[in-house]
């Protein structure tokens, strides 16, 4: 099977509600498409967001990284020669880990499509279901709460809540939507580097001394403050769970070698594809530490090709896979079956996808 053309088109997709983080604001997905073809027939599909303010991707690097960097070398390839093409994903181009990731998703799909099996099942097949929680974007207490009920009416029992840079005000939101929402929901937060180490272990302590019962903290400091990560994992009754702190497999060794936090967060676009978030994964699994698989504001592609891996391997304990449900329509044809909080994999040859409606090509 060799690679004859790869396209890249754009698609626009508005969210349900803005998405707000300690980091950002977004209104819509805008993502880069990439298909990849094939003298068989075959098309390969990736996808890839722009998440300057988390990655450091613009919409023009992706589409550079790819253009100059990626395409060229794919172009002519064996998919078979899978190992190879892997590595020169990897290697042709230094960073730009979200170009990457669209590049591998879709080799990925083009190789189970090639020996006629799920991605989910090629890389181990533990399941054919996973369950993932909903994100509630950081705004006042009270609207928090009436988004957190929102969701609970949607039929999710984990939550996970984006906090601020006020802490007395971010306890006033875990609060407000632990009232609201009563004691059996699952609430876990992601501060996105908002905190002070200090200040972290102060105000998680202090919700869970006010009886708010959270599962974990995501990413409490800055992302290159292993220190500090450690200083909170060392010293909070919360567990913590580092997000922006792993991007490769070399960040996640060091994160596992110092017991810098609990639990890792692992993004295809932070790793730069499936290729490596397996060796975080099985670095993780040595060191006996669960992992989260997670998404930035992404389409059912991308997200798609996290759910093969999640349902591929028992270390992902926790699912933060809520892109394509906070979207306000999906133009992507075929893959996994999001229903509300469910989402079962394809039981198709490689990933599943059959189309994007609507897609603006790029050449
Ligand atoms: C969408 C997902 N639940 C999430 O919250 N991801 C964020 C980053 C998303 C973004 O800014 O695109 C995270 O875990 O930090
Ligand atoms: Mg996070």
């Amino acid at each position: 099977m060799k690679i004859t053309a790869i396209r890249l088109g754009a698609i626009s997709v508005p969210l349900r509600v803005p998405f707000k983080t300690a980091l950002r604001t977004v209104k819509s997905v805008e993502d880069i498409i990439l298909e990849v073809h094939t003298d068989t027939g075959a098309v390969g599909y990736g996808e890839a967001p722009p998440t300057g303010a988390v990655t450091g991707h613009t919409t023009g690097a992706i589409i550079g990284a790819l253009k100059e960097h990626i395409i060229p070398n794919l172009l002519g390839r064996d998919v078979d020669d899978f190992e190879d093409v892997m590595q020169l994903i990897q290697s042709c181009v230094v960073g730009n880990s979200s170009a990457k990731a669209a590049a591998d998703m879709a080799l990925w799909d083009l190789y189970g499509q090639l020996y006629r099996v799920p991605v989910y099942k090629l890389l181990g097949g533990a399941r054919n279901r996973i369950v993932t929680d909903i994100t509630i974007s950081v705004n006042a207490p009270e609207e928090m709460a009436r988004d957190a009920v929102h969701a609970i009416e949607r039929g999710y029992d984990c939550l996970k809540i984006k906090v601020g840079a006020n802490p007395t005000l971010d306890v006033e939101r875990l609060r407000a939507v632990r009232q609201a929402v009563g004691d059996e929901i699952c609430l876990r937060i992601d501060a996105n580097q908002a905190w002070q180490p200090k200040q972290a272990v102060r105000i998680l302590n202090q919700m869970q001394e006010q009886g708010l019962k959270l599962e974990f903290v995501e990413q409490p400091v800055k992302a290159y403050d292993l220190e500090g990560l450690k200083y909170v994992t060392d010293h909070s009754y919360v567990p913590v769970l580092a997000d922006e702190s792993v991007f490769s497999p070399r960040d996640a060794m060091k994160v596992l070698e110092q017991r810098a936090a609990d639990l890792i967060n692992i993004k295809l676009m932070k790793c730069g594809g499936i290729y490596n978030a397996l060796k975080i994964a099985s670095a993780a699994e040595i060191y006996g530490v669960e992992c989260m698989i997670g998404c930035m504001l992404e389409a059912k592609i991308s997200v798609n090709a996290a759910v093969e891996l999640a349902c591929a391997k028992q270390i992902f304990t926790r699912i933060d896979l809520d892109g394509p449900v906070l979207c306000s329509e999906d133009p992507i044809l075929g893959g996994a079956l999001f229903e509300e909080k469910q989402i079962t994999v394809s039981d198709e040859a490689g990933m599943g996808i059959r189309g994007v409606e609507g897609l603006r090509y790029l050449d």
